[in-house]
């Protein structure tokens, strides 16, 4: 048995992939949610039209859990640490498996730090890489990274959470895995920027390659493996975030670029982070010209051509 908290579109995605190996319980912290997903076995806030089958129980209810099962948490990463702080009882002596792509504002770590300053000694791991919520749901194709820091329960959760249509690739390199998962984010915002402005695809394969050679700047410093970062966690969901407007993170980007109105109750996860990342790089004294870029255009929507300028103006340099 696994359980998933959070019911959005990750989390809900997730449980209907899983339910093929077997029952899955999804928490959410809505009761009210709960109790509409039990009635349409649907959940239509997020995934509408795609049923929720038979083997997944809705709670709203964190403190019956079974003991020691896996907890994928599935909730947006500025929301984290509050989730786990006020379940920390019910999660205790659980492994946890963090699936949120993000920097926290507040201190600049990332998920699995999170969980163990929250609940230290728990068993913590992070499962990312490139997926569309839609797509898992649906049974498409998907291959995502696992990283656990210890090798043997990363064996060990790698077959507990592969399916049918969800295959996962192992990883020791957590640092890796959440920092190219949280970074490219930020990169597809300044994607679907350049495309929103009319900037054209050759000046978005510009920005991505840019954008991936400042990841690697970042995360390495932060000791990432330059491997992990050209993997699924890494340059797969760059790829797949800054081509695709099932991309949130682009389509916001796009906004920006087109200067039109995006719904700010959607989860952005490139906005905080590109900021928590820019903090991370000036406290090392690294240079992020793409995230300070991204950052200049969150704080100035209306500053596209300036922005654009700063970069193409940058003094000449070896690639
Ligand atoms: N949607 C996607 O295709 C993918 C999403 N992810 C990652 O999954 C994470 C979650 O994203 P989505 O599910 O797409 O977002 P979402 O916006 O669809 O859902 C977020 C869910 O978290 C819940 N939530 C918010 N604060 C909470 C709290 N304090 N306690 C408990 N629940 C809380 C909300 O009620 C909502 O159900 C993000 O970090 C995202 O980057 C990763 C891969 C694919
Ligand atoms: O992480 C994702 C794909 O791998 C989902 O991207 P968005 O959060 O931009 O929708």
């Amino acid at each position: 048995m696994i359980c998933v908290a959070g019911a959005g579109a990750f989390g809900t995605a997730l449980a209907i992939s899983l339910a093929a190996n077997g029952p899955v319980i999804l928490w959410t912290h809505d009761a009210d949610h709960a109790t509409a997903m039990r009635e349409a076995r649907e959940n239509a806030r997020r995934l509408p039209g795609i049923a929720l089958p038979e083997g997944i129980t809705i709670t709203a209810d964190f403190d019956t859990l079974p003991v020691e099962i896996p907890v994928l948490l599935a909730v947006p990463m500025q929301q984290l640490r509050g989730m786990v702080e006020t379940h920390a009882e019910a999660l205790r002596g659980h492994p946890l498996i963090a699936c949120c792509k993000g920097i926290e504002l507040s201190t600049g770590n990332g998920p699995t730090a999170i969980l163990s300053e929250t609940l230290p000694g728990a068993t913590t791991a992070i499962l990312t890489g490139p997926s569309f919520a839609a797509d898992i749901a649906r049974g498409l194709p998907t291959a995502l990274t696992l990283a656990c820091a210890d090798a043997a329960i990363g064996r060990h959760l790698q077959q507990a959470l592969t399916t049918p249509n969800l295959r996962l690739y192992r990883s020791t390199d957590t640092t890796g895995a959440e920092l190219g998962g949280a970074l490219k984010n930020v990169i597809a915002i300044g994607a679907g920027a350049v495309m929103g402005a009319g900037l054209g695809a050759s000046a978005r394969a510009a920005l991505m390659t840019r954008g991936n050679a400042e990841i690697a700047r970042l995360a390495t410093a932060l000791g990432a493996q330059a491997e992990t970062l050209s993997g699924l966690s890494g340059f797969g969901d760059l790829v797949l975030t800054c081509t695709s407007d099932a991309s949130r993170n682009y389509r916001f980007g796009h906004a920006l670029g087109a200067g039109t109105p995006f719904d700010p109750t959607i989860t952005v996860e490139g906005a905080a982070t590109a900021r928590a990342a820019l903090d991370r790089a000036q406290a090392m004294g690294l240079d992020l010209p793409v995230t300070a870029a991204v950052v200049a255009l969150l704080d100035r929507p209306d500053s596209l051509p300036q922005v654009m300028e700063t970069l193409l103006s940058r003094p000449l340099k070896e690639e």
